[in-house]
């Protein structure tokens, strides 16, 4: 009888991390790790002073269950596209890690276990707030990326609907604040994305996709949409003043969102007027300053 040498162990060992790896990959755990963020935010935002930790757990586990999924199933459809694109082109599934039918699986497992934590913990209004969102991402915004450039419109909707789960989940309504809270999300993703947009243009256009910079290469569309999307931010990024008591807390918030918004919105018109590798890294990383910014903002004016 055979045993297992120490070698044969450590090769079993390295081969399961890099399964694990490859699986955890299909999820896009860095975005799923900032819609956690959001949502946690969203659920402190609503939560008064009775709430329950087993909630927000479950909210916050079965949200990112769905999300995942969301990102497999993109990540399957777009596997041959994937492989056109330098960017994606080393990705579990077009670079051949993971079966197409393994991620199919695993993607529809991930569902049925966020649908089952968001059922049991924060009920009906949240896990149907999910589903659209699962919906918006993976049957509307996926197919639509090789059609129209409206595709953003619907992507940042499915990014943006998270937090207000979050917010519903511990009792928040569909109000000023619930609705402000999406449309921080929206409009901040417009940057976010114009950036990307531009730095990944030649891989859109090899993969075939409708992107803002495909259609208009010279960049004057995504400069303008990036200007639009964070001169807005200003004042609905405001709306949430009103969940404040305190004087001193609402004015250091507001000042905190301008000054926040006011950079945002210089990174942009940076890019817009000169579209290019430096203007598009500085709005990126605007981008990604932003929204932790904001929402310890918004911790600290729901003291
Ligand atoms: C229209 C909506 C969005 C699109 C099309 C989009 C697309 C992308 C892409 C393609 C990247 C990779 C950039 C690179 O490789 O250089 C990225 C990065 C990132 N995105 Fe977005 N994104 C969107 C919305 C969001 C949302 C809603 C969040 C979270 C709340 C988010 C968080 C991030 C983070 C944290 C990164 C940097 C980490 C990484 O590269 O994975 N994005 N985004
Ligand atoms: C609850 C639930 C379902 C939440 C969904 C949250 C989520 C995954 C938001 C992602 C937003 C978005 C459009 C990302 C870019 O995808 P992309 O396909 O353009 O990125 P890629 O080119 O890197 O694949």
């Amino acid at each position: 009888m055979s045993t297992p040498t120490t070698t044969g162990v450590m090769t079993d060992r390295v081969a399961w991390t890099s399964r694990f790896a490859d699986f955890w990959e299909l999820t896009k755990p860095r975005i799923v790790a900032m819609e956690l963020i959001t949502i946690a935010m969203g659920f402190y935002l609503a939560a008064g002073s009775q709430w329950s930790p087993l909630v927000l757990v479950a909210t916050l586990l079965g949200t990112g269950l769905v999300a995942g999924s969301a990102s497999t199933l993109n990540m399957w459809l777009e596997r041959d596209l994937d492989a056109m694109m330098v960017r994606t082109a080393n990705r579990p599934l077009p670079a051949g890690r993971v079966v197409p039918w393994h991620a199919v699986v695993y993607g529809l497992l991930l569902l049925a276990g966020g649908v089952a934590l968001l059922a049991i913990g924060p009920g009906a209004p949240t896990l149907t707030l999910g589903l659209i969102c699962w919906c918006l991402y993976v049957v509307i915004y996926t197919p639509l990326k090789t059609r129209s450039t409206l595709n953003t419109a619907v992507g940042a909707a499915s990014g943006s609907l998270p937090i207000v789960m979050g917010w519903v989940a511990a009792g928040g309504k569909l109000d000023w604040v619930g609705c402000a809270l999406f449309g921080v999300l929206y409009l901040w993703q417009y940057p976010h994305f114009m950036a990307i947009a531009w730095r990944c243009k030649d891989d859109y256009q090899r993969g075939g996709y409708v992107m803002s910079t495909t259609v208009d290469p010279s960049g004057r569309r995504a400069g303008q949409l990036a200007i639009i999307g964070s001169l807005l931010l200003i004042p609905v990024s405001l709306v949430p003043i009103m969940v404040s008591d305190s004087m001193l807390l609402s004015s250091a918030y507001a000042i905190w969102c301008v000054l926040l918004a006011g950079v945002y919105l210089w990174a942009s018109v940076v890019f817009a007027r000169s579209p290019g590798d430096v203007s598009s890294r500085l709005l990126l990383r605007a981008s990604l300053i932003y929204l932790p910014c904001w929402i310890l903002g918004l911790f600290l004016v729901a003291i």
